[in-house]
């Protein structure tokens, strides 16, 4: 390899520059939401796992928190199982349930630890059942917008009822990096499906996390005319949803941004995943990479 004096004097100020955001950060929590449709290659998912070790290296406490459905919806295709969302939900019936649990836990948990260990992190890898981490309920209409009185039944669709931490609080004490999947079990132990923006806003509130990042497959939130909303406060959103403006999986995700920051969380991101380094583009520059969310 040839020296460029400029390359590295190119690294020594980004360095420099990453400083102030590094002294602020060091000893925080922060929340990553790892959407499946973010993990579009070897390479980013790399990119993320960098990030990740990184952090913690610099004395940053990352819990992630991850999602799968396209990986679901594949695995559900190969088993010829039909499936619909309703307002960003997959209706769930048993066999749903079984093949949710098997990719969510069984290939996309497990491959997230390989990928962030391969590059020398510590990262241990749970669901809701370890530990009773995720308590469910049923989920009942009233997180749906515009279901009116109409009971809508999602079959094994569940809400966070509780977060218990004393496994993730363990595992942060001791240096590793939890990765949850968004599995949770209700007191009689049945298994639930939960929205991983739902649990990852959740688990940001409980933890009192500085920041939660979203990363998804799309630059951030966009209006009606396609372009970016760099910042949202709270008494925003309501409108959006109601004019259709945020859709789909777009729903879940503004929600429990908007829950986590009226609830001690300093900021929520919306991030788009799909670019190199996007975790420490948020959160070690001012590039401002995608919709930020305070109360
Ligand atoms: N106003 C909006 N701005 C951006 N994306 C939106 C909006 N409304 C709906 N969406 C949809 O939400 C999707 C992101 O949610 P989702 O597919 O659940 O992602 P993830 O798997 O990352 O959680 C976007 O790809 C887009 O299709
Ligand atoms: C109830 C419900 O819809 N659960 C989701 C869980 C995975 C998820 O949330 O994945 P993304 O973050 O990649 O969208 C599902 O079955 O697809």
């Amino acid at each position: 390899m040839t020296f460029s004096h400029e390359a590295a004097s190119q690294s020594a100020s980004i360095l420099t520059e990453a400083l102030p955001y590094i002294q602020q950060l060091s000893g925080q929590t922060i929340v990553v939401k790892y959407g499946g449709n973010a993990m579009e290659n070897d390479e980013l998912k790399h990119s993320f796992a960098r990030d990740i070790v990184l952090m913690k290296e610099l004395g940053i406490n990352p819990v992630i928190v991850h999602g799968g459905g396209p990986q679901i919806g594949a695995c559900l295709k190969q088993l010829n199982i039909e499936t619909q969302f309703i307002h960003g939900m997959r209706i769930t019936d048993q066999p749903t349930m079984d093949v949710v649990e098997m990719v969510l836990k069984g290939q996309v948990n497990s491959e997230i630890v390989n990928l962030i260990n391969s590059h020398n992190g510590n990262a241990v890898g749970l669901s809701g059942k370890d530990a009773h981490s995720i308590i469910a309920r049923k989920l009942t209409t009233h997180l749906i917008p515009d279901a009116g009185t109409e009971t809508i039944d999602l079959g094994f669709v569940g809400e966070v009822a509780e977060i218990r931490t004393d496994l993730i609080d363990l595992l942060l004490a001791t240096g590793f990096i939890p990765v949850i999947a968004p599995i949770g079990v209700d007191e009689q132990g049945d298994t639930y499906n939960i929205n991983a923006d739902l649990v990852a806003g959740k688990v940001a509130e409980v933890l009192q996390a500085s920041q939660l990042l979203l990363l998804t497959n799309i630059p951030g939130l966009l209006n009606k005319e396609g372009q970016l909303i760099t910042a949202l406060n709270t008494t925003e959103t309501d409108q959006l949803i109601a004019d259709g403006t945020i859709s789909g999986g777009m729903i879940p995700k503004i929600k429990c941004a908007i829950s986590a920051v009226n609830n001690g969380v300093t900021s929520a991101h919306i991030v788009d995943g799909r670019v190199k380094n996007a975790v420490l583009l948020e959160l070690l520059t001012n590039a401002n990479v995608g919709t930020l969310i305070t109360a």
